[in-house]
């Protein structure tokens, strides 16, 4: 390995694709958005649509959105399965909540094992009703929707998804909502009404939506994916003799904490270009093979990295010194138990890591050797072991290649032409 050279762009972004495919459905008239990112998770959120009614064609890196608005929406004929997407199931309970009438909505087993009354407490408030009908705070769950009322939530747990569910039940239902957040997370819900002229404001960490606002169809443009990016970054600075350049990629504040990590450990990166795409800043990464020095997350860049932590934790076992990721909770709730597969996954390919009640220490720098990487269905898992293989004595294989179709369908192809 001479190291990975060269230029690369990379799918949608999965958290943009997510909202474009709602915000689309809740707008009367045609929307066009490209470079929807078609991998398992974003298709879930546009077949959900289309069982309420909604018309949508998909077509190359193109999806086309006919909707004549949520009063329009019909109750879907069956249950509607989320598959594995947290996402979908959070920001869809948020608009069927103001719907009049009753949907089950269920998911695979990864799905029905995450915590969903992070959002049906706050959409109970609302005036919403569920139902868990198999395990209390879990999925398959009847959502019966209704007319909303006002509430100013204080968030118990930094989550996008919370809060997008809280905004997203607040415009469908036409009520003035107030969230706030401790912790700031992805703001794409809150960047997007406003391209979509929405009055939302943001005061001190405090989101407020008005009452009475309606979506008209907009065209959108989806940036690539940060959190893929982060992949092939990681990639460059602990292969000896990369320099990889990544154009169009997404550069929202409250997602590249990665970034800014990196940087604190040595890392050689630049940003050579910036442009906005509906509010959100696009830009060029250039990224090289770096020297790295261990580094401590601090609580508040949590939310900016979330998603990041199995292939930081990579990167810091090629960092020299002692690394700490504490206030790591949240990463339980995920796909899969993120801090026990991380561990496990590094530990097998020969890192030097601890596992922690709230994240885990690792200890650099270590020469990593071959292994096979349990899953446990989790494409951040699976990518991450696979970027190690770029850099291990010996063979990497994973017992789940096809999990990484959740949020980055052409990972593979993209990894051969490395190799
Ligand atoms: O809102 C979103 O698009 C997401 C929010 C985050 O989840 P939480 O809200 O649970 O932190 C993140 O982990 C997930 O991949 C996508
Ligand atoms: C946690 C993730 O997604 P979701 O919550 O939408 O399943 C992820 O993509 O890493």
């Amino acid at each position: 390995m001479n190291g990975i050279n060269g230029t690369l762009i990379v799918p949608g972004d999965k958290s943009i694709s997510h909202r474009a495919a709602i915000l689309a459905s809740l707008s009367t008239g045609k929307t066009v958005i490209d470079n929807f990112l078609f991998s398992e998770d974003c298709l879930r959120t546009l077949d959900a649509f289309q069982e309420m009614g909604v018309q949508i064609t998909k077509r190359n890196q193109q999806v086309i959105v006919e909707s004549e608005g949520p009063s329009k929406f019909l109750p879907a004929k069956n249950a509607i399965d989320l598959g594995n997407s947290g996402t979908t199931a959070r920001l869809l309970a948020g608009v069927l909540s103001a719907m009049p009438f009753s949907t089950v909505i269920k998911g695979d087993s990864s799905l029905s094992s995450r915590p969903m009354k992070r959002v049906t407490e706050p959409l109970s408030m609302m005036g919403a009703k569920f139902k868990f009908l198999q395990r209390d705070g879990h999925l398959p769950m009847t959502i019966e929707g209704g007319r909303l009322k006002q509430i100013d939530y204080e968030m118990p747990v930094a989550s996008a998804q919370v809060k997008s569910a809280v905004l997203l039940a607040a415009l469908t239902g036409q009520v003035h909502v107030s969230v706030t957040e401790q912790t700031k997370s992805r703001d794409h819900t809150e960047r997007m009404l406003e391209a979509y002229g929405i009055h939302i404001e943001d005061k001190n960490g405090t989101i407020t939506l008005r009452e009475n606002q309606v979506l008209h169809a907009k065209n959108i443009e989806v940036p690539g994916d940060f959190s893929s990016a982060a992949y092939w970054i990681a990639a460059a600075v602990i292969t000896p003799g990369s320099e990889l350049t990544i154009e169009h990629v997404g550069l929202n504040p409250t997602r590249i904490g990665f970034l800014n990590v990196l940087k604190r450990m040595g890392a050689s990166i630049e940003i050579i270009e910036k442009l906005d795409a509906m509010n959100e800043p696009v830009g060029t990464i250039i990224v090289r093979y770096s020297t790295l020095n261990a580094t401590s997350l601090e609580i508040d860049e949590i939310p900016t990295l979330i998603d990041e932590i199995p292939i930081l934790a990579l990167v810091a076992t090629q960092a020299e010194g002692t690394s700490h990721f504490h206030h790591l909770e949240e990463l339980r709730f995920k796909e899969t138990d993120r801090i026990k597969a991380t561990v496990l996954g590094l530990e097998e390919l020969g890192a030097d890591i601890q596992m922690k009640d709230d994240g885990m220490v690792i200890q650099g720098r270590t020469r990593l050797h071959g292994g096979v990487v349990k899953t446990f269905h989790d494409h951040r898992i699976a990518m991450t072991a696979m970027i190690a293989s770029l850099i291990t004595s010996g063979d990497v294989t994973v017992d789940d290649q096809d999990c990484v179709k959740i949020s980055y369908p052409n990972f593979f192809e993209q990894l051969n032409e490395f190799i």
